[in-house]
């Protein structure tokens, strides 16, 4: 089992990554939880495959489970379903000493925190991530929200969790395409902070290899992603480093209304394109959007789109909420395992997306 310890100012919490951690999560919440009724929010295709069996354990062990659903899918992620989620909390009569669980990947990470941090003015929440992506990032930092019809997490919060549960054996059930979308943000943080990573994910031949070290990848990522979110909780400069790949990839996803790629796809296509350019222009060392592409071809991730509108795409970006008046902050690699925050005046973004 590994152990970690988010350390904010206002709250400390931990990170648990145990395989089969969800076989005892009714004593695990019983731990840090004393009242009885719970509103778990999740989606389809979780209750169909782990909701009884939680159901049945919490209920067990004395707890009131009341069961929010919503269908898989970005399309979860918008006012209409928060507003669904709302009146399911009011019905079942949720308050402010009770609890919520986010069971699922980051699509019901997100909306279960962000409807968490505003029903009532704030419920306390936990989050069991089910996806790759949820259990290396969407679970861990606190960022929560959904999207508007004009972009992507445009309404949102830093809200925290009670504490998080991983169970990376849940990850047994998760579907090919969904792997390897989580493996897009491993990559991520490989290429921002960590070469040995990207050195060991090059050595990972085969999704077997993969799931042999799939609860080191999941520490080694939680952990990056503490370090920088404890310095930098609300993303005034170094928490931008974990949004690499995502000014052009929140806008990709957008651009295709987030049917053609998932989060984890466009974040792919995003890296590369953003790193051919700057290596273009010299200022990242050479070669390293060839290493990049050779990842994301292992496994299985794409890195281009080839053309499109661009000037629609423009548009999304400049909603980018790492933008300033005329700026716009944007993650660059010197090389892989060195990310920084690079300024540019917003009007020039459009070099940056001309190797779609
Ligand atoms: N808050 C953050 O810091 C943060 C970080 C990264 C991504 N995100 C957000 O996360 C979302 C993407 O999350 P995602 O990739 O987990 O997508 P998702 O939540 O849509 O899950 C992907 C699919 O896999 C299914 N699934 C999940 N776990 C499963 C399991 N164990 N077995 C079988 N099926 C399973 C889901 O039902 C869904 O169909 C995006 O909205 C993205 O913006 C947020
Ligand atoms: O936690 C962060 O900070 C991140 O940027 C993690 C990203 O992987 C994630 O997709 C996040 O939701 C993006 O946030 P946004 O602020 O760019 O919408
Ligand atoms: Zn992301």
């Amino acid at each position: 089992m590994y152990k970690i310890k988010v350390n904010l100012a206002q709250k400390d919490y931990p990170i648990l990554i145990k395989r089969g951690i969800i076989n005892s999560l009714d004593f695990e919440i019983g731990r840090i939880y004393k009242n009885k009724k719970i509103a778990i929010i999740t989606d389809h295709n979780i209750k169909g495959i782990y909701g009884d069996r939680i159901i049945e354990s919490l209920s067990a062990y004395g707890f009131q489970i009341h069961t929010i659903l919503v269908n898989p899918g970005e399309g979860s992620k918008s006012i209409q379903v928060l507003s669904h989620v709302y009146n399911q909390l009011l019905d079942i009569g949720i308050n402010r000493k009770d609890l919520i669980v986010a069971f699922g990947g980051g699509v019901v990470g997100d909306l279960a925190g962000f409807a968490a941090s505003t029903f009532l003015r704030g419920i306390r929440y936990i989050q069991v991530p089910t996806s790759l992506l949820a259990q290396i990032d969407s679970s861990v930092g606190g960022k929560v929200g959904i999207n508007l019809p004009r972009g992507k997490n445009l309404v949102g919060n830093f809200y925290h969790p009670e504490s998080v549960f991983i169970d990376p054996d849940l990850l047994n059930t998760l579907p090919n395409r969904y792997l390897y979308d989580g493996m897009a943000e491993v990559i991520k943080y490989a290429c921002i902070r960590d070469k040995t990573m990207y050195e060991k994910l090059l050595s990972i031949e085969s999704k077997e290899k993969l799931y042999e070290n799939i609860e080191e990848i999941i520490y080694s990522c939680c952990s990056i992603k503490k370090e920088i979110v404890e310095k930098d909780e609300r993303e005034s400069g170094e928490r931008m480093l974990l949004n690499f790949g995502h000014t052009i990839g929140h806008a990709i996803e957008k651009f295709f209304n987030y049917e053609t790629f998932t989060h984890g796809e466009a974040v792919a296509i995003g890296m590369y394109c953003i790193t051919r350019q700057s290596e273009e222009m010299g200022i990242t060392k050479k070669g390293t959007s060839s290493l990049i592409k050779r990842i994301l071809v292992q496994y299985n991730l794409p890195f281009e789109i080839g053309e499109i509108d661009n000037s629609r795409l423009l548009e999304s970006i400049a909603l980018d909420k790492k933008g300033e008046e005329d700026i716009l902050n944007i993650v660059l690699l010197k090389e892989i395992g060195a990310g920084f925050i690079n300024k540019i005046n917003k009007e020039d973004i459009g070099e940056f997306v001309s190797h779609l």
